[in-house]
């Protein structure tokens, strides 16, 4: 892919795991350019990764060609409206924050510049990322292949056509590891109170996460339905959880969940 210069305007969870599966993956770290008002998440970043690092957000925009936009939604307006101090003509966007919609971020940054909305996750930082992509028609190919090939470099990529999707994204995948996260968690407490020690419980609940994951990303020709099946013996221990289960409305309460993400994301969309 090309490497072109890249500024991301702040340097939090989601610009760190970013950053680290680019570096991984072989972009050249004098390409990067992290920006954050405080010291110790950029210290952090260089240390770790050789990139350049600044406490000033137009520096690192002016220096750019692609600027990441990586502030919390609440901060995004006071942020892009700064940014409005550099000529910004000529840079691609990449917004990566949940709820503000393409054109609220055209209003924001005070213009009408190349600009794709996205929608990564933490796992980006180990190459594991899922990240869905939207741009509008204004976007040029050249500019979406790079969105893409940036965010690619991390992880999977899908681009979804209607920007509401992105919304879809958030639920299914921005959001998600975190599910994953409290799903395991209340595993490892109950195996706790089984009288497993922290470490093995540990050990017990995330290879079993790591194996079933490989499991359905090395059956692609298998539902997850049937590979549910393969581990429940009839009227055995299995059956017995997944009824558990299903009496009390996991894919009820799922869907609600997601549905809440949603909900949520367009909310933020009229804050913002
Ligand atoms: N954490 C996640 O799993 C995901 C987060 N996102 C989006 O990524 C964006 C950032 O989220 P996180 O990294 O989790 O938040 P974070 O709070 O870890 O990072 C935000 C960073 O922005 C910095 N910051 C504050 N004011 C700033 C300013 N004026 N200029 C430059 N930087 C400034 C903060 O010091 C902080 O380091 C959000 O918009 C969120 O919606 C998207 C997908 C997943
Ligand atoms: O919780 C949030 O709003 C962000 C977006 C997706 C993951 N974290």
């Amino acid at each position: 892919m090309q490497h072109r210069k890249i500024a991301f305007i702040g340097a939090g969870n989601m610009s760190r795991s970013i950053i680290s599966g680019m570096v991984s993956s072989g972009y050249p770290a004098e390409a990067i350019t992290a920006a954050n008002p405080s010291r110790p998440k950029l210290d952090a970043l260089s240390n770790d990764f050789g990139i350049n690092i600044t406490q000033d957000n137009l520096e690192a925009v002016r220096n750019a060609e692609v600027v990441v936009l990586a502030v919390k939604p609440q901060l995004m307006e006071e942020v892009c409206k700064h940014l409005q101090q550099a000529d910004l003509n000529g840079k691609l966007f990449v917004s990566i924050a949940a709820g503000i919609k393409a054109a609220r971020l055209q209003q924001m940054l005070g213009g009408d510049y190349p600009l794709v909305r996205t929608m990564p996750n933490t796992p980006s930082a180990l190459g594991k990322g899922m990240t869905g992509l939207y741009a509008d028609s204004q976007v040029s190919d050249t500019d979406r292949s790079f969105a893409g090939d940036l965010l690619g470099q991390v992880g999977d990529v899908a681009w979804v056509d209607e920007e509401d999707m992105i919304n879809g994204v958030i639920a299914a995948a921005g959001s998600s590891p975190a599910y994953f996260f409290l799903f395991l968690e209340s595993m490892q407490d109950e195996a706790l109170r089984m009288g497993f020690d922290r470490e093995t419980s540990r050990k017990l609940v995330q290879q079993a996460c790591l194996g079933a994951a490989e499991m359905v990303c090395q059956n692609q020709d298998l539902e997850l339905s049937e590979l549910r099946a393969q581990v429940t013996s009839k009227a055995g221990t299995t059956a017995a959880a997944l009824n558990h289960f299903e009496d009390n409305g996991i894919r009820e309460l799922v869907s609600g969940a997601m549905q809440a993400a949603v909900t949520r994301a367009k909310e933020m969309s009229d804050e913002f």
